[in-house]
């Protein structure tokens, strides 16, 4: 059952993982294949090479293949999150998804391998006989007690670390939040009463890791699906349970949660009532930790307690308590020493790092990342954000100096410095953008967004998304009817959904926009019967309408219509921006590049003056989206070479911007691999940019257009846009039958609002 908080359907969810390709994740070549020499060198006979080196000195695998940097994400699928045993290809959605966290968070590569088997001797045997391939193993998702057999004996087996995810990953970021909760409520750790819910891998090494940090025994309660854990319980006990037995008359959670500090539940969804956590103790801390749904929300919490820190596993609440904060960071450190295992007292350092990272200030770049929440360590923020860019650079070295200082690193870090600057350089820039833009939209007073083709389902959805993320206000146009059997056919109920629907016909607004428009156009050719009927038959110019009135904030279409038509149906409308370039810009997020590229929609053969106003344009979006802009004008030639007309068009943009004192880097003429590639600047010394270029303004709307989707098409890339800039209102047209997340990212980027007369 999907939670109340979801803001996407189930389908949007299988076809993210149908589509373009089937799963998340894909191999990436880093040698070329390209000429019989690269084979040669690469395969047989070249191959050859380093396979004697490392069958002589298996260190220098290591030097030779991927095995430093990979790591397997390995599970039988015998506790999937919180949904049970599944079975092994049923994990595999999760541990794709675990894989691409690493790359994502900690610039690791990986590969998920599910294992058919619950037998926990055939799983150890299978393991063992793969670890050599990598530079550590995360297990994942396998169950209690099984698991703790499995990670114990591989440990031993393997001279890699071997980490279970669920135990010390979860357990590190409880420690760290608990650490902090406790600073805020000023309660001490050793007398804090502490109740464990679900007996299981990550609520029992959880407890394990606080007791290491000081909280009593004695103070602890664990309780299992059979009520609590006492000592001398003969129902469904293991030695693991066993140790965390205490002598207590209480038999079930209800009982045990009188009285107590900290609730720590990693069991199922929904165990903790309100009426349990009235009975905890003054300034409660309750971490309902199970996924996809806690044992409690927050709001159920806020019922009863107002005095409560509540964190859970997951997103879409403050305080996050989820190891996707530890496992990409904690690899990270462990491999850069490649060390042997991953010890207590890394764990320790990792918890402790988090928990300080926590504390400092928040910087303006990454504030963004917070969500528009109260960025001050406090109740709502005890842990950072799994956004945060810190945390790459912060937490690793932390875990390392902890390997060198326990004797558990191959290779110590001499200069711990300049490690740090390297993690800095690991972390792709262009991986926060658009987090960053959703953020910032959801930190500000909520915009009104007109969605013109709201009878579209695709667009019904994306409004439904864009107020379940609480990105604005959407307003859906068209027929009421229409629209709400269209809901029910997106698997929404019309009677729940709390959007406004505008039908034209119906609106009161009708003549008033009819006259609008009519002082437009009536020189222009139009009879006021035919604003009229543009007013009550046209979706994008009764939208438009709303937008130039006031009734909405921004606007988005051009999902059942082909660009040009939309377009034109908006500037109908809609003026330009006083002084401001009306174009399309695209963002290619790629490879740990943000490319801004324009003018990739209007101007057929921009003038040189044009190229400048363009670039101008251009460039002050890219400001309000928090980079500078470094611009280069795009040319097949460099600086004059070869010499032709359509190069010298660009060189005279360049020479006429220089004339406009520009606050902004720009350079040109030039083609791309020089303005890209700073070390072939060698025989450009003159050139005067700091930096590679990141806003690449293109001579023409045809290679503007044709080098934007041959980078989408090729793959590998996320093209977003083309987003509309120069005109006075913030409009935004998709592309004919765009996706429900490129519409809603239109709508996102029509609520930021990046246009140059909007300065940030
Ligand atoms: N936030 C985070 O980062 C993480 C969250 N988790 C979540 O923690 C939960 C447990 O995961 P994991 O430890 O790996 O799984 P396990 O299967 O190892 O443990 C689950 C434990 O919870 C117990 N349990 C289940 N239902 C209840 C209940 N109604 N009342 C009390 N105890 C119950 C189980 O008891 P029994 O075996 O008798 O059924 C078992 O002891 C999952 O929801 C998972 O998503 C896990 C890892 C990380
Ligand atoms: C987060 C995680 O690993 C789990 O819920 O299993
Ligand atoms: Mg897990």
């Amino acid at each position: 059952m999907p939670s109340e908080k979801q803001t996407f359907s189930d389908d949007e969810a299988l076809y993210l993982h149908q589509y373009p390709q089937p799963g998340k994740i894909a191999l990436l070549p880093t040698k070329p294949m390209a000429t019989q020499r690269d084979l040669a060198l690469a395969y047989s006979p070249g191959v050859a090479v380093p396979v004697r080196r490392i069958a002589e000195n298996p260190e220098t695998a290591y030097d030779y293949t991927a095995k430093g940097n990979m790591v397997a994400v390995i599970s039988n699928g015998t506790a999937i999150l919180g949904l049970g045993n599944l079975g092994a290809l049923a994990s595999k959605p999760v541990m794709e998804g675990k894989a691409v966290l690493f790359k994502r968070f900690g610039d690791i590569d990986s590969f998920d391998i599910e294992v058919t088997t619950q037998d926990p001797d055939e799983f150890i045997t299978v393991v063992k006989n793969i670890t050599a391939s990598f530079g550590g193993i995360n297990l994942e998702d396998i169950k209690s007690p099984e698991c703790f057999i499995i990670e114990a004996a591989l440990q031993d087996l393997a001279d890699i670390p071997v980490f279970h995810d669920d135990q010390h990953g979860t357990a590190i970021i409880a420690a760290a939040g608990l650490i902090n909760a406790l600073e805020i409520t000023g309660k001490r750790i050793e007398d804090v009463k502490v109740v464990l819910c679900g007996a299981g891998a990550a609520g029992l090494s959880s407890l394990s890791l606080i007791k290491a940090l000081g909280v009593r025994h004695d103070n602890t309660t664990v309780v299992d699906i059979h009520g609590v854990v006492f000592e001398g319980r003969k129902v469904d006990m293991d030695q693991w349970k066993s140790a965390h037995a205490t002598r207590t008359n209480k038999r079930t959670l209800a009982e045990a949660m009188v009285g107590a500090d900290v609730f720590l539940g990693l069991s199922a969804r929904g165990v903790l009532t309100s009426d349990m956590v009235a009975t905890m103790a003054a300034n409660p801390i309750i971490f309902a930790m199970a996924n996809p749904d806690p044992e409690i929300t927050p709001e159920d919490v806020a019922k009863v307690r107002s005095d409560a820190i509540v964190a859970t596993g997951r997103s879409d609440y403050p305080n996050q308590v989820n190891n996707v904060l530890g496992f990409p960071y904690i690899f990270r450190g462990a491999l850069d020493v490649r060390a042997r295992r991953v010890n207590h007292e890394m764990k320790l350092a990792a918890a402790k790092a988090l928990a300080m990272l926590a504390r400092e200030d928040v910087p303006d770049e990454v504030a963004a990342a917070y969500q528009g929440r109260h960025l001050k360590f406090g109740k709502d923020y005890i842990i950072p954000s799994p956004f945060d860019p810190r945390l790459l650079w912060y937490v690793p070295p932390f875990v390392a100096q902890a390997a060198m200082d326990t004797g558990v690193a191959r290779k110590p870090i001499t200069d711990m410095d300049a490690y740090r600057k390297s993690l800095e350089q690991r972390l792709d820039p262009s991986a926060g953008l658009l987090q960053n833009i959703t953020s910032t939209v959801r930190s500000r007073p909520a915009k009104r967004i007109v969605f013109a083709e709201g009878e579209d389902i695709s667009v019904i959805r994306a409004a439904h998304a864009f107020k379940q993320s609480g990105l604005g206000i959407p307003l859906l146009c068209g027929r009421e009817n229409l629209i709400r059997d269209n809901m029910r056919v997106a698997g929404l109920n019309p009677d729940e959904e709390d959007i406004e629907i505008i039908n034209a016909r119906k609106s009161h607004r009708r003549d008033a926009y009819a006259q609008l428009l009519y002082a437009r156009l009536q020189r222009k050719g139009y009879l006021k019967r035919d604003v009229e009927r543009l007013i009550n038959l046209d979706r994008n110019s009764f939208a438009a309408a709303m937008l130039m009135s006031g009734h909405a904030d921004g606007m988005v279409t051009g999902v059942t219509r082909a660009f040009d038509q939309a377009f034109e149906e908006v500037m109908r409308v809609v003026d330009p921006a006083p002084g401001g370039r009306i174009m399309g810009m695209s963002i290619v997020l790629a490879r740990g590049k943000t490319l801004f590229i324009a003018d990739t929609t209007v101007s057929e053969l921009p003038s040189p003056e044009e190229l400048g106003d363009i670039a101008i344009e251009a460039a002050t979006a890219v400001r309000n989206m928090g980079h500078t802009p470094r611009v280069a004008f795009m040319s097949y030639s460099n600086f004059g070479n070869p010499a032709g007309e359509r190069s010298e068009r660009v060189s005279q943009a360049v020479r006429l911007l220089e004339q406009r004192g520009v606050d902004f880097e720009f350079e040109g003429e030039m083609s791309p691999e020089i303005a890209l590639d700073s070390a072939r600047w060698v025989n450009y010394p003159f050139q005067r940019l700091t930096a590679p270029a990141n806003v690449l303004i293109m001579p023409a709307i045809h290679s503007a257009s044709i080098s934007t989707n041959l980078i989408e098409a090729i793959g590998g890339a996320t093209v977003v846009g083309p987003l509309l800039l120069g005109l006075s209102k913030p409009v935004q047209i998709c592309q004919l039958s765009d996706s429900v997340s490129k519409i809603l990212t239109m709508a996102t980027f029509a609520a930021y609002d990046i246009r140059a007369s909007v300065k940030v």
